[in-house]
């Protein structure tokens, strides 16, 4: 669906000549109706992926593509083909908003007509298993997850072909985190689409992602489908990581 081929990211440091390379000749395929984990600690390259994935900054060199044949779903709405959620939700919401506003924002901006989108504000909230008593609801009346899964129901307005998630469950606690992957889980299979999750929780994604791709320094150590690599790691890095997990 999305190939990204040898695509790096160097920025110019503070002194003279140096170089960071936050990502550094990364190639990776995501397929259609898949998740696909980037895993690395702070600092590997991840949030610099994503952002050139999503096409908000551009590669130093390489080359990102979609398969040519792809279409959003055909709705009788607006659709993109990628949709962002990030770590922190409060900053992404107008906590001046109401639920409804925030969850059918992307549709307004697409000049679908206000009360037609309103119509659809209570079926999102559903499809993130939130009831409608949320759509009055201002940010600051909903938990830390419950703002997360407003934050899924915004982006899922737009029926991407692609959600990247950034850290999104990183603050929850773990059944709440947990409560997340699953709907994360079930919405890739209702909606179709794939699902890019970053983490620094390597023990978070198995029964989760289809394929894991782990990060340090800008390069990707091993990539490969998720039971595989958690199972049988290759790369000495992939093993501190399960070692370090295994004892939290
Ligand atoms: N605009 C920038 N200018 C210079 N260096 C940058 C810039 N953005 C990121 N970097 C550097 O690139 C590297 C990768 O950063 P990035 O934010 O992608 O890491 P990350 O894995 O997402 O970390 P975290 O989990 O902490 O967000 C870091 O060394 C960072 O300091």
């Amino acid at each position: 669906m999305l190939r990204v081929e040898e695509v790096s990211k160097h920025y110019a440091g503070s002194e003279k000549g140096q170089i960071t390379k936050a990502v550094d000749k990364v190639s990776l395929t995501l397929h259609p109706n898949e998740i696909f984990a980037l895993i690395g600690e702070s600092g590997s390259g991840k949030s610099t992926l994503a952002e050139l994935i999503v096409g908000l900054q551009q590669p130093t060199s390489g080359l990102i593509t979609w398969a040519n044949n792809l279409q959003a779903p055909k709705k009788d709405r607006p659709t993109s083909r990628i949709q962002l959620v990030f770590q922190n939700p409060d900053r992404s919401m107008n906590p001046y908003w109401r639920v409804k506003d925030i969850i059918t924002e992307p549709l307004r901006l697409s000049r679908y007509p206000k009360k037609k989108a309103y119509v659809h504000a209570e079926e999102l909230l559903a499809k993130v298993k939130l009831s409608a008593d949320f759509l009055e609801r201002y940010p600051a009346e909903c938990s830390g997850g419950q703002k997360q899964r407003i934050a899924v129901a915004r982006a899922l307005s737009m029926s991407p072909l692609l959600l990247v998630a950034d850290e999104i469950t990183s603050a929850l606690d773990p059944t709440i985190e947990d409560e997340m992957l699953q709907l994360l889980l079930s919405l890739k299979r209702s909606e179709g689409m794939s699902i890019l999750y970053i983490t620094h929780r390597l023990e978070t994604i198995s029964g989760f992602a289809d394929q894991v791709a782990v990060m340090k320094d800008g390069v990707i150590q091993e990539l490969g489908d998720t039971r595989t690599v958690l199972t049988e790691p290759k790369s000495e890095y992939t093993k501190a990581l399960l070692n370090a997990a295994a004892y939290k």
